[in-house]
């Protein structure tokens, strides 16, 4: 049987990393990183594209991965990229509507602690995503600790333990089992034209609601530039309307065409502002619900959408729309 054909796109981040004076920072290549893993049954080629603690990635560096799995995607079975853990979730959300109808397993892996480290996690990271990128249907996905999730359902919940990421309001598609890589959820992949398209807005905020948030910042941010706000609001999607009236300024907002979603501070489940009357008012005052997407998820998606030139109907279109497994959408609001 002939093997499989693998790439390596490098990016930086702890699993590269090696101590400096100033701190841990990025040293190892991805040939370093591959002979660190040692054998694999796979044929796997390298690409150092960059060399970043992902703390530094940014929308332009956002755009140099898209373009990177775009150009090589057809010469191989499957692509894994290294990357730092710390907006790894954000990345791989981005790339989800940047690669829409990516047509190969796109993998996203990094580790908590240095692959040059005995006892690192990164090893077995590496090997789940090639073992991942080598048998899943096409999609962006994140590997992890045993674990192989939808990258636009990812989320980093802890900041050193080895379990750093959850699959939110969605099964992990993948685990490791006795058996070996047990896929849970075959992805229902159908053979479509991939579309590269970079073009964002990132002039957008996100912001979490907390008692005494003053909603004149909603307004001075619009003033400053703002394109777009999601609100990371109370439980189901709350938001207060007494003495500081947040739902009023959303309102105001959204009739200057600026375009507000709100999601939720709570990690699990969904929001539906339908429910109590503080999530009635900002629905009447046209907030648009992020439903049970991440936070990750729903601020990448307002940028790509207004990186298309999408207005406040078309943007509340786009967020009842799953463009690629983000949302789950259903009667509720
Ligand atoms: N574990 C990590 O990778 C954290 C690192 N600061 C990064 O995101 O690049």
């Amino acid at each position: 049987m002939t093997q499989q054909k693998l790439l390596l796109l490098s990016t930086g981040g702890t699993i590269a990393s090696v101590i400096s004076e100033e701190g841990l920072a990025p040293g190892e290549s991805g040939e370093d990183l591959l002979k660190m893993v040692g054998n694999l049954p796979y044929q796997i080629d390298v690409k150092d594209i960059l060399n970043l603690d992902s703390s530094n990635i940014q929308p332009e560096e956002w755009k140099t991965i898209a373009e990177d799995i775009y150009k090589y995607r057809h010469d191989y079975d499957g692509i894994v990229v290294s990357h730092g853990t710390d907006t790894m979730a954000y990345t791989a959300s981005m790339m989800t509507f940047m690669l829409q109808n990516i047509d190969v397993p796109v993998v996203f892996t990094g580790s908590q602690v240095p692959i040059n480290v005995l006892l690192s996690d990164a090893p077995d990271n590496m090997r789940l995503a090639f073992a991942a990128a080598a048998s899943l249907q096409p999609g962006i996905y994140l590997a992890f600790d045993s674990k192989v999730m939808r990258g636009c359902r990812a989320v980093k919940v802890r900041t050193t333990a080895f379990n750093a990421f959850e699959s939110v309001n969605f099964p992990p598609v993948a685990e490791v089992t006795s058996d070996g890589l047990e896929i849970k959820i075959p992805e229902q992949w159908q053979p479509r034209q991939c579309i590269l398209n970079t073009a964002i807005d990132t002039n957008v905020s996100l912001i979490k609601l907390f008692p005494g948030f003053d909603p004149a910042l909603l307004h001075a941010m619009a003033e400053n530039g703002c394109h777009g706000i999601v609100i990371e609001a109370y439980g189901l999607g709350g938001m207060t309307f007494i003495r500081r009236n947040v739902a009023a300024a959303i309102g105001e907002l959204i009739r200057k065409g600026i375009p507000v979603i709100a999601a939720s501070q709570c990690l699990y489940e969904r929001s539906d502002l339908t429910k109590y009357e503080v999530g009635r008012q900002a629905l009447l005052e046209g907030a648009i619900s992020a439903r049970d997407m991440t936070s990750e998820s729903a601020i990448t998606k307002l940028m790509w959408g207004l990186g298309q030139g999408m207005d406040v109907k078309d943007i509340d279109k786009f967020f009842n729309t799953n463009v690629a497994g983000e949302v789950t959408i259903d009667e509720l609001n």
